[in-house]
């Protein structure tokens, strides 16, 4: 893996309706990211966080059934550019949310630097409504679409290409709440989920083998996407959208450690920490426990 990282804080709560996840790249700092990082001999430069604008009123549904498009769309924009840069000179990128609207602005400055990139989303959500099928009109529901081409124009053409990844090269982890547009996406699309029944089924390990020789066999770079929201609230509480019955720290740790061995990895985000519902920052310390664990961190 790179030795060189980038840091890239987005503080944007706007792709959802529940204030407070735009501190999370603060309690992530906090808990100690960046320590643990250079503890494992990573040189890290941190870029500090990406301006979010304010929304235009309380509840601000724009056209096409979006919350807050405009200021989403520019965050993300920024986003994009930052990581592009970010690959371009070698380093890899690390972003912290925010909420996981990000992805868009992630994966499209990620997706440019390679033929076939794959994507590991970690999550209790598929993350693939678009205004037409999302029950809520928040953007952090819409992402993984997105970057298939599918939504509104202005967010699926940041940085003027489309789509950003092929359906096949998709791998959901830890799913348990899909919406019944997402599940049809999923069916039309060939999109991999191990959704919790699998994951009881096989265990961890073998559902982290799978899928790290599925997208080995068949990707030239593959991005994590971390939501806290994959791992079962009464571990991770600070999460805007928390949905019982989900992954555990252990189970979660195993899976970061298994990703870690394989080096498949080019680039990260962890979103979705929101301290103001959180436990003493106990879901914050989570996410920079994961992290450690990602790039390297032992027991022994
Ligand atoms: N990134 C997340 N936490 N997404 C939750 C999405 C919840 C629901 N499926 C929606 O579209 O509104
Ligand atoms: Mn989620
Ligand atoms: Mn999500």
């Amino acid at each position: 893996m790179q030795r060189n990282m980038s840091i890239i804080g987005v503080p944007m709560d706007l792709g959802q309706s529940r204030r407070g996840v735009d501190m999370g790249p603060s309690a992530i700092r906090y808990a100690g990211v960046i320590e643990t990082l250079e503890n494992l001999k990573y040189n890290i430069a941190d870029l500090g966080d990406v301006a979010v604008s304010r929304p235009d009123s309380k509840d601000n549904l724009q056209e096409g059934n979006l919350r807050n498009l405009k200021q989403v769309f520019e965050c993300n924009q920024t986003l994009a550019e930052m990581v592009d840069e970010e690959i371009a000179e070698k380093r890899f990128p690390l972003v912290l949310g925010g909420d996981h609207s990000i992805a868009i602005g992630t994966l499209a400055g990620t997706a440019k630097h390679y033929e076939n990139l794959g994507v590991i989303w970690y999550d209790a959500h598929g993350d693939l409504n678009s205004g037409e099928t999302s029950p809520s009109g928040n953007i952090h529901g819409m992402p993984l679409a997105v970057s298939l081409g599918i939504g509104h124009e202005k967010l699926t053409n940041i940085l003027d290409y489309a789509p950003k990844v092929n359906p096949e090269n998709i791998v959901i982890v830890g799913a348990r709440s899909l919406d019944p547009g997402e599940k049809v996406l999923i069916r039309e699309q060939g999109v991999t989920v191990y959704s919790m029944h699998e994951i009881d089924r096989l265990g961890m390990p073998q559902v982290m083998e799978e899928s790290i020789n599925y997208l080995k066999r068949r990707t030239d770079g593959v991005h994590l996407s971390l939501d806290l929201d994959g791992l079962d609230p009464e571990e991770a509480p600070g999460v805007g959208t928390p949905v019982m019955g989900g992954l555990s720290y252990r189970e979660s740790h195993l899976a970061m450690e298994m990703l870690s061995e394989s080096d498949i990895l080019t680039s990260a985000e962890f979103v979705e920490v929101n301290p103001i519902l959180d436990d003493k920052n106990k879901t914050a310390s989570m996410a920079v426990g994961l992290i450690g664990s990602l790039f390297g961190e032992k027991l022994k």
